[in-house]
């Protein structure tokens, strides 16, 4: 009797699992999600999270034709609810990540007045053209959400780790990157705008 090990394979959200901007689901606001979580919720932040461990190891990445990502939200793979996976990598080799966790219920509870944005400008798994142009986002930010235990959490992020996090809330409230994107002038941007790498 043959043993079936192809089920782990399928297990892992590749990228036919990831909605395509269109798809009405990306423009929802999403669901709260109630405590204890569900087997499904708990399965599903632990498949967005194993999503972007694998995307971050080249070979992984090769091996599943996965798109390299530092977020993932639910609806991105079409579960409306208010759940986003974070993994920013360390900035140095070996170094700690500056933020990593399932965010739950997040909401920023305030913010600095100065803005920051990526230099390079931002992607989306679930946008696949490129839209150039600078995205401005908060800079700092105080950041209060749940972990998958239902444990309430108050971070201050700054700079690459607040950006991430603004990218995916936004998805949880039916907004993608490029609504942030002023078409005439892609790349005008405040003065005292933070740019970092
Ligand atoms: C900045 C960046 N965005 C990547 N992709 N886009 C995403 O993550 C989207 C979310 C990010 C877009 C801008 C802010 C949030 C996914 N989104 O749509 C979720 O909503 C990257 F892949 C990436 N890095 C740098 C670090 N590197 C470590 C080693 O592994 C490769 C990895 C590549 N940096
Ligand atoms: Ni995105």
């Amino acid at each position: 009797k043959l043993i079936d090990f192809s089920s782990e394979v399928v297990q892992m959200i590749l990228m036919k699992n990831i909605v395509r901007d269109g798809d009405p689901v990306l423009r929802q606001e999403a669901e709260n999600v109630t405590f204890p979580l569900s087997e499904s919720d708990r399965k599903l932040a632990n498949d967005m999270m194993e999503y972007l461990v694998t995307s971050q190891d080249e070979t992984l990445a090769k091996k599943y034709g996965l798109r390299a990502g530092v977020g993932l939200a639910a609806p991105q793979v079409g579960v409306s609810k208010m759940m986003a996976a974070v993994l920013v990598p360390a900035e140095t080799e070996g170094g700690q990540s500056p933020f990593t966790d399932v965010i739950i219920n997040p909401v920023i509870v305030s913010h600095s007045v100065q803005d920051g944005a990526l230099t390079e400008g931002e992607g989306c798994l679930s946008v696949d053209e490129d839209v150039p142009g600078f995205v401005p986002r908060h800079d700092r930010i105080t950041l209060r959400y749940q972990d998958v235990e239902g444990e309430t959490h108050k971070v201050r992020l700054r700079d690459y780790p607040a950006i991430v996090c603004q990218h995916e809330i936004d998805h949880l409230h039916g907004i993608l990157f490029y609504d942030h994107i002023d078409r005439d002038h892609p790349f005008e941007i405040s003065e005292d705008t933070v740019m970092f790498d």
